[in-house]
């Protein structure tokens, strides 16, 4: 019987893979970005996987949460939960770095859960024979359409830790919109999103602009990470108004988005105000988003997930995905939820173009026309390659990187950057 199948064992295996010189509001991102993959063992010798955040304090936490789930059924998702949110209880609300909630600690239950719950329900799907789609009632679309996800970047890391990327140097008008060619003309994107925030507002427009010419009908977004403030960001709306189909976080706080909304007719997005079930109860009312930026790394899974696109559909909120450094298997994670979502209503980011190397068997996951088609093999439809994941875990013994941490980083380049926020 299949409910008589039982978790017996949990690895936990930190990795290191090369990431790009990107820019960002909070500085540039390291040589390395780190990942958890989790494989989730079962007494009948089938393997669950899942990827994560790979910094320390999550690797903690995942490492509490392993006799919670040993001797557990795939299948007891909600015990696992129970489990996970009785043990694991933040400190205090520690933020550790803004950028990216999943390295909140006061997440960290939410973001274990999410972990387990992808690796039980790839088992499930192995059990029954069946995609996690269908497991979450099935595809509303044979693909999901992610969007091109640019960054401003140097042509290469301060101290050559290996040999630059193929994308160059990302800073003018003329490199952001050559990186959108490279990137569509590679995945065929159908919209385009800026990592902005960095450069002063009047240039990061310029791009934004630049975008526009060169790719006419293109859907934009701009995403300053709460770098400007609400005053430069009402100024920059009225000059975004033609450009963007939405405006994310431009400014800092619940207040000052709902504030900002007030002043543009572009529908303000985010996914750093509104990241917990408590943050929607306040900050929707008020009016602080009118597109919501889920993922499911933080917000406790793919059931979540969908749970927060019932509660957009409700609110009349538009939704799509934010994404962090991740490889195939967070990837495939995304793609199966989004698949089961009717108000997906804009394609999701993925920053899978910034990485070259993988952990799973068949290398690279294929984009067709800017979208991952569905899979429809058991479970998650992707393996680990155990030689491809011992050499990034060397990797990740040998560089030295435990923690995010982009604003020291840029203190390399800049022993002056200041690092303050909002900085324009
Ligand atoms: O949409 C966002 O806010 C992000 O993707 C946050 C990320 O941390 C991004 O800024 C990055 O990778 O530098
Ligand atoms: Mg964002």
């Amino acid at each position: 019987m299949a409910r008589d199948i039982r978790i017996t064992r949990v690895d936990i295996t930190p990795i290191a893979f090369r990431d790009g010189p990107l820019l960002n509001a909070a500085g540039i991102h390291e040589p390395w970005a780190l990942r958890s993959i989790v494989q989730v063992e079962t007494s009948d010798g089938r393997v669950g996987i899942s990827e994560t955040y790979g910094d320390e304090p999550m690797l903690r936490v995942l490492r509490q949460a392993v006799p919670l789930v040993t001797g557990l059924s795939p299948f007891d998702l909600n015990t696992m939960e129970q489990r996970v949110r009785a043990a694991i209880r933040p400190a205090a609300d520690a933020v550790e770095f803004e950028l990216a909630p999943g390295s909140h600690a006061a997440k960290n239950a939410s973001k274990v859960v999410s972990t387990f719950e992808v690796a039980m329900l790839d088992l499930q799907g192995q059990i029954v024979g069946a995609p996690i789609v269908d497991l979450l009632g099935g595809k509303v679309r044979d693909a999901v359409p992610y969007s091109a996800y640019l960054f401003f970047k140097y042509a290469e890391h301060i101290d050559r830790p290996y040999a630059p990327d193929a994308w160059g140097e990302g800073i003018s008008p003329e490199q952001i919109v050559e990186q959108a060619r490279r990137m569509i003309r590679l995945y065929g994107f159908r919209s385009i999103k800026l990592k902005g925030g960095v450069f002063e507002p009047a240039h990061e427009i310029a791009c934004m602009r630049a975008l526009h010419e060169a790719f006419p009908g293109l859907p934009l977004r701009l995403d300053p990470n709460a770098n400007w403030s609400l005053e430069t960001s009402i100024a920059a709306a009225r000059e975004l108004d033609e450009l963007l189909e939405y405006y994310e976080d431009p400014c800092p706080g619940l207040a000052g988005m709902a504030e900002l909304q007030k002043h543009t007719r572009l529908p303000l997005a985010t996914n750093m105000v509104i990241t917990t079930m408590e943050d929607f109860r306040k900050g929707v009312p008020m009016g602080s988003a009118r597109v919501l930026l889920s993922d499911h790394h933080y917000w406790g899974g793919l059931r979540v997930t969908q749970t927060l696109a019932r509660m957009c559909e409700l609110w009349g909120l538009g939704m799509s995905m934010h994404s962090n450094s991740h490889l195939g298997i967070s990837l495939m994670a995304m793609t199966h939820v989004a698949a089961s979502i009717p108000n997906l209503t804009y394609a999701c980011d993925t920053h899978y173009p910034w990485q070259e190397e993988e952990v799973i068997e068949g290398g690279r996951i294929r984009f067709v026309d800017g979208s991952v088609p569905v899979p429809s093999t058991p479970g998650l439809g992707v393996r680990l390659d155990a030689a491809r994941l011992a050499e990034l875990h060397e990797q990740y013994l040998r560089c030295g990187v435990r923690n995010r941490d982009d604003l020291s980083q840029m203190r390399r380049y800049q022993p002056e950057f200041s690092g303050k926020s909002p900085r324009f």
